[in-house]
């Protein structure tokens, strides 16, 4: 009798930007509010690495706390809104990774999917002596980098990818964000798919379209978001 075993299909995604405030968030709602829509039976864990200052874990609470197969944890939270080191020092704290581990690994055990945001860019310090990209790399995350419309965004993504590429983050696509209603319209202009693509050699996933308040805060909006990704070059979906 031959025993097949099913590999622990684990898939956990990482959301990460070339910046702070350039659409990770949104980004990570949207493809949350995607997975609820089209596979609301399955559970997801959703994860902010840690957060500093206010907003993003109050929006996913608000968003999707009502899925109560759901996991929506943000492990540690400071303060100030800087990074997280110079945070929890104005707490007199340290940054304790082991329990940022600890919760993704309770979320990778609890459900098949897992989806995190980071914080900041790929560059930015988790702690004294790590950033996101050495976490993105260490714990070996697959990982797509959201590019914020703007002139000026394609060396910000080059020089991300740059340093993703150095540090070994498993890197799988960029996804565009508009922040504003004239970047819809500049996405030739400012953050060329095309040469993105060349010069990255990643595919780009989407383009989240600008979105009003109150469709930022709207699932079946954000779940549309996605539903127009290039979905199939991530293995999570
Ligand atoms: N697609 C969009 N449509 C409209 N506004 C957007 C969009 N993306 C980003 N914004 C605006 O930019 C702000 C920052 O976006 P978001 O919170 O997603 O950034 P972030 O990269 O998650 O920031 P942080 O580093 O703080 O986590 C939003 O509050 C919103 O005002
Ligand atoms: C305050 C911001 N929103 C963000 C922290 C950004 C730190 C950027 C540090 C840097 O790269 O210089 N915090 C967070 O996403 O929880
Ligand atoms: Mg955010």
């Amino acid at each position: 009798m031959s025993h097949s075993f099913r590999a622990v299909d684990q898939k956990t995604l990482l959301v990460v930007g070339c910046d702070t405030g350039v659409g990770k968030t949104v980004t990570t709602s949207a493809l949350a509010a995607y997975w609820q829509k089209y596979r609301g039976h399955e559970s997801l864990g959703l994860m902010k690495l840690m957060q500093t200052g206010l907003g993003d874990d109050e929006l996913y609470q608000q968003l999707f706390s009502h899925l109560t197969h759901w996991d929506v944890v943000t492990p540690l939270k400071f303060t100030a809104p800087l990074a997280p080191p110079l945070a929890a020092d104005q707490e007199g704290k340290t940054i304790d990774l082991g329990v940022v581990w600890q919760t993704l690994q309770a979320m990778q055990k609890n459900h098949g999917h897992v989806l995190v945001e980071a914080l900041g860019s790929l560059g930015s310090p988790v702690t004294h002596e790590l950033t996101v990209a050495d976490i993105a790399a260490l714990w070996r995350l697959e990982t797509i980098l959201v590019v914020p419309v703007q002139l000026g965004a394609m060396g910000q993504a080059i020089a991300q990818v740059a340093l993703a590429r150095q540090t070994k983050v498993k890197l799988k696509g960029l996804v565009l964000s508009c922040a504003s209603p004239e970047a819809e319209v500049k996405v030739e202009d400012w953050a060329t798919p095309a040469m993105l693509a060349s010069f990255t050699h990643l595919p780009v996933l989407g383009v989240v379209p600008y979105l009003s308040d109150s469709e930022r805060e709207s699932l079946p909006h954000l779940a549309e978001v996605t539903a127009g990704f290039d979905l199939e070059k991530l293995a999570y979906f």
